[in-house]
């Protein structure tokens, strides 16, 4: 049996995990596909970083090993848009299929690389892009299929997980959960794409992409990091008893033009009794809200070496059955084609810290600026007397340009000395 023959692009923290697991898993790789699976060659920048890879293995023009006439199949684990883009066009106008673990790519170029992956008849799969290890993609694009989704929303990258985690249990700083986080393999190569929530970000935008049959992009996702979350925010929190969460949620809401997606990422308190409060370290866990399957809960690894090359095998196997079968999988759809929508439009709820002069009449003040904007108080508390006084208000659901309308005018109120911390609230009753 000829082999089918495999271009790994890129060899890092999940490029070298394919490199092994490939290796190691060879026999039953083979009775899974029916052909063996082999790699025909590594590209890499710096080939003298890998001495664990065959040397004969290691090539630095990845151009040359994707098009070269004994290659079947094309893995990229290179990360970002370029030369990621172009390698994956020229694999798939060269009728390879494609595997790849690139969120930012795929979020942002999705449409065009499924067009050029329909157009040669071969297949594009990223289930490692989303949620690592946890077969989520498949799901949305397969399972559910039949059924209308409504949301989707979870803990979508395990480093700002893992450092909200830890700084919720331990108390430990931001940079040094983060160089723990780097040092485990689940940040990006710059970090600051998870601190920032643009991975998080990309990956809300391939979900509502599948979930909701339309073409959303990273750019129609509104997105906030964690940079901003401080320790009274975590210790605010805790008060309520709630914790701190980086989320990506994605809704289809019905409006009177016709229903629109919303996407966004951010921060939120959520209670502690709600699941996705348990998610720790760099786990992942994501529900997905369907009209008749009601509500699934997807939970697992989302980061890391091994489990993230476990879900780009799970895609090899996959492409290189259907190249087997001499067919091509169908790719997502795009048909519903629904608007996205402002995040100045989306209700939520904020929970707001205020120091504030302990005077009478601050609180029929502060009332006032929430009333004056059409936002509804659901809770006031106040701590502590005189100079140490402190306002902690939850609001029920309003549009977001009124909540942050509210808080840019209770910047400007005298007796209100400080904004202390501003979070948005999800799953509270
Ligand atoms: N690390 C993780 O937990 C996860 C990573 N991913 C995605 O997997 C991809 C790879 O991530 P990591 O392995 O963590 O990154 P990494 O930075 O550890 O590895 C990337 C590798 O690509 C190589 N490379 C860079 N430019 C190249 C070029 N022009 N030609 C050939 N090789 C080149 C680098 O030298 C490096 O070895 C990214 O798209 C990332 O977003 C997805 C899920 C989880
Ligand atoms: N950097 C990402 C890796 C997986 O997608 C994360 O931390 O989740
Ligand atoms: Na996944």
């Amino acid at each position: 049996m000829n082999p089918l023959k495999v271009a790994l692009l890129g060899c890092g923290t999940v490029g070298s995990a394919v490199l092994r697991l490939v290796e190691e898993q060879a026999a039953d790789l083979t009775a899974r596909v029916g052909r063996p699976v082999q790699v025909a060659g590594v590209a890499v920048r710096r080939p003298d970083r890998h001495p664990e890879v065959p040397a004969h293995l290691l090539t630095t023009d990845a151009l040359g090993l994707v098009t070269r006439d004994d290659v079947d199949l094309v893995v990229e684990v290179i990360g970002g848009l370029e030369p990621a883009r172009s390698l994956i066009l020229a694999a798939i106008e060269s009728g390879r299929s494609v595997v790849s673990a690139n969120k930012a790519l795929l979020a942002e170029d999705g449409v065009a690389l499924h067009a050029a992956a329909a157009k040669a008849g071969v297949d594009l799969y990223y289930e490692a892009a989303v949620a690592g290890a946890i077969p989520l993609l498949r799901p949305l694009r397969e399972s559910l299929a039949g059924d209308q989704i409504r949301r989707v929303v979870g803990i979508v990258n395990g480093t700002t997980n893992y450092i909200l985690s830890r700084m919720a249990e331990t108390g430990a700083g931001f940079s040094e959960a983060l160089a723990e986080a780097t040092e485990l393999g689940y940040a990006e190569a710059d970090p600051t794409a998870d601190v920032d929530g643009f991975d998080a970000a990309a990956k809300g935008a391939i979900l509502a992409s599948l979930a909701f049959h339309s073409a959303v992009t990273a750019a129609d996702v509104h997105r906030e990091g964690i940079s901003s979350v401080t320790a009274t925010d975590v210790a605010r929190a805790a008060e309520i008893g709630c914790t701190v969460k980086l989320l990506a949620i994605c809704e289809r809401v019905a409006g009177e033009d016709g229903d629109s997606v919303a996407v966004r990422v951010h921060p939120a308190m959520i209670p502690t009794a709600h699941p996705l409060a348990a998610v720790g370290g760099a786990f992942n866990a994501v529900f997905v809200e369907a009209e008749a399957a009601g509500q699934l809960m997807f939970y697992g690894q989302g980061a890391g070496g091994e489990p993230t090359a476990s879900a780009v095998l799970g895609d090899l196997v996959a492409v290189a059955r259907n190249r087997v079968a001499g067919a091509a999988g169908a790719g997502p759809s795009a048909y519903a084609d629904l608007p996205a929508r402002p995040i100045a439009e989306t209700p939520t709820r904020y929970h707001v810290s205020l120091d504030v002069a302990d005077v009478p009449g601050v609180l029929a003040t502060v009332a006032t600026e929430f009333a004056r904007h059409e936002v509804s108080i659901a809770t006031v508390r106040q701590d502590g007397h005189g100079d140490a006084a402190t306002l902690v208000i939850v609001t029920h659901s309003a549009p977001d340009a009124a909540l942050s309308a509210t808080i840019a005018a209770l910047r400007e109120v005298p007796a209100v000395r400080g904004v202390t911390s501003v979070l948005r609230v999800e799953g509270l009753s």
